[in-house]
């Protein structure tokens, strides 16, 4: 049954009415379409604009266009870390590939995104650990959410439009629950505690509950039904607590996002994230308390879920309370915050991933053959490295239906997997007509092709947040002495080896003696010399310095990284 229209004014202004009360805003700017008193289970494509990209929506199960509420724009609330602990690699999991989705959003569809993210200070968990710490729990929660914003920067994740902290929201926590209880959604118990009614919402309750843990939150006798959740725990000693109708007491897990997700974007979301774990109930109950406030039928319009990053062998996530995590920092001491994306890249973004050793080797060689293309691209394109002939065309063919793929795989529910395999398959062409001859017999040369193969690959790198300019150049100044320095003593070798390989002028002999000209061979008393050349690109190798003779030339490589995660 549709709502009639003076119903659906009502809605509207109920929530403009809020605004005057200082809570909550709807957003002025955002059609009210959605808004209305009757309860519906089914999802609603929303009106508004196509971006032309398909999306798994966790609500209907399935691909779905993505359809923004405002043309080139969209608004993104995600679920933050609870931080009692240090930030661990399934967190950089699911950060680093949303943060990829958002820069694919944004750099290749041209959607420019509000994301708004909480960080939840203070839980059970939190001042579980701050009285074994004996430390207070806001202090405790202020040193992780540091720890985790600068793990954050080190992975390259782009901050969102701001970080909500829940305990400086807490007033507007309360007056979010008052708007429930007040729309008949919620109720008080005698010991001061509030829970949300899921009866009240009938079988609008359970969009997620397949995907999760279904058993119901513990919590006092005096609750109705055993689905209902704590919107508002009532004070119990030890803990910190804040005033309120209810008595002394803190808000429960999931009001937290509801409310705040609410005081900056209104009664409407476009696009919401979080791990898969937190589908149900945490969502569910996001969804439950969003509804039942803003008496709208779908709040959030996609809702986007990350798979869970394992240990390889276990069948558990890697968590804070399972105690079987490796820390970013830790990670970081072995591996780059470039490798760990192409980790994340080489997957789907939905899909549990393994982490193990052979996982990262497999990225790491991934961008060290991105990177070695680069670099003899532009040895040839220098004129360092000659080669056969080039077939010019095909090249620029490859390059154009690469670009079109990426595109393509990328707006089919983000599909970076396919868009690496396009990108590697390119870098595979590229490679076949960069075979080194030692002399080139009129070959024509095609520098610009590669110049903008090269160009693409770094850009769309780039665009999804892996940074090849910094795998090679650091920017202190010791290393750009350091680079300078070897490429002076590569040149210097290159000399000297050229000198050691040169023979006698072969036409002035073969005029002479009528032979065809035999094999060069070096003469005898310049061996040494290319002995010692060859002495010194061994014994750079295990420093991190790859020296690869092509012919008359030399190209170089900085390998550093690499020697340094062996040892
Ligand atoms: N192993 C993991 N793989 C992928 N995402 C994860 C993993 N662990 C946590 N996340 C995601 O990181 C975000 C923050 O999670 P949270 O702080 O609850 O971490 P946690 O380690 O699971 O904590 P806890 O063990 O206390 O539940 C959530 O979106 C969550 O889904
Ligand atoms: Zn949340």
């Amino acid at each position: 049954m549709r709502p009639c229209v003076s119903l659906v004014r009502s809605a509207v202004w109920s929530c403009r009415l809020k605004v005057s009360h200082g809570a909550f805003q709807t957003n002025p700017t955002v059609p009210k379409r959605t808004l209305c008193m009757e309860i519906r289970s089914k999802w609603t494509r929303p009106a508004g604009y196509d971006t032309g990209i398909k999306t798994f929506n966790s609500l209907t199960k399935q691909n779905e266009p993505l359809v923004l509420a405002q043309e080139g724009r969209a608004t993104w609330y995600s679920c933050g870390p609870t931080v009692y602990d240090h930030a661990h690699l399934g967190h950089a999991c699911s950060y680093v590939r949303f943060d990829i989705l958002q820069r694919i959003l944004t750099r290749i569809f041209g959607i420019n995104i509000t994301h708004v993210m909480v960080i939840t200070d203070i839980d059970d968990k939190i001042i579980q650990r701050s009285l074994e710490e004996r430390i207070s729990p806001l202090v405790l929660a202020r040193m992780y959410e540091e720890e985790f914003k600068r793990d954050m920067l080190a992975l390259k994740v782009l901050p969102p439009a701001v970080y909500m902290r829940v305990t400086e929201n807490v007033p507007q926590i309360v007056a979010f629950i008052e708007g429930i209880i007040r729309n008949g959604h919620a109720y008080t118990t005698s010991q001061g505690d509030v829970y949300f009614d899921t009866r009240s919402i009938g079988s609008r309750y359970g969009k997620f509950a397949n995907m999760g843990n279904a058993a119901g939150e513990s919590g006092s006798k005096d609750k109705r039904d055993p689905r209902d959740f704590a919107l508002w725990k009532a004070w119990k000693p030890l803990e910190p607590f804040w005033e309120s109708p209810w008595g002394r007491g803190r808000p429960g897990w999931h009001i937290e996002c509801s409310t705040i997700a609410s005081s900056v974007f209104g009664s409407q979301l476009d696009i919401h994230s979080g791990g898969i774990d937190l589908a149900f109930p945490h969502h569910e109950n996001e969804i439950a308390q969003c509804e039942a406030y803003h008496k709208c039928d779908q709040w959030g319009n996609y809702f986007l879920h990350s798979g869970h990053l394992h240990l390889k062998g276990s069948t558990e996530k890697m968590s804070k309370s399972l105690k079987n995590y490796i820390t970013i920092k830790e990670f970081l001491q072995s591996f780059t915050a470039n490798e760990f994306r192409l980790f994340c890249l080489l997957s789907k973004y939905r899909s549990a991933i393994d982490y193990s050793d052979a996982s990262m080797n497999e990225a790491r060689s991934t961008l060290s053959s991105i990177s070695s293309f680069i670099h003899n691209a532009q040895a040839y394109m220098q004129g360092h490295l000659q080669c056969q002939d080039i077939y010019e065309s095909f090249l620029w063919e490859r390059l154009s239906f690469t670009q079109a793929t990426v595109r393509t795989v990328l707006s089919d529910d983000f599909d970076t997997p396919k868009a690496m395999d396009a990108i590697m398959s390119l870098i595979h062409h590229g490679n076949c007509q960069l075979q080194p001859v030692t002399k080139v017999v009129g070959s024509s040369r095609c520098p610009a092709v590669f110049g903008a193969m090269l160009s693409y690959i770094r850009d769309i790198m780039d665009i999804l947040g892996v940074d090849l300019l910094d795998e090679k150049a650091s920017s202190s100044a010791e290393s750009s002495i350091l680079h300078n320095v070897v490429e002076q003593l590569v040149r210097f070798r290159s000399e000297v080896r050229n000198f050691a390989l040169s023979v006698e002028d072969e036409a002035t002999q073969d005029l002479h003696t009528s032979k065809v000209p035999q094999r060069k061979t070096p003469q005898p008393d310049r061996l040494p010399l290319l002995k010692a050349c060859d002495a010194l690109r061994n014994d750079l190798m295990p420093l991190g310095v790859e020296i690869k003779d092509r012919g008359p030339n030399s190209t170089w490589e900085i390998k550093q990284q690499q020697k340094e995660k062996e040892g």
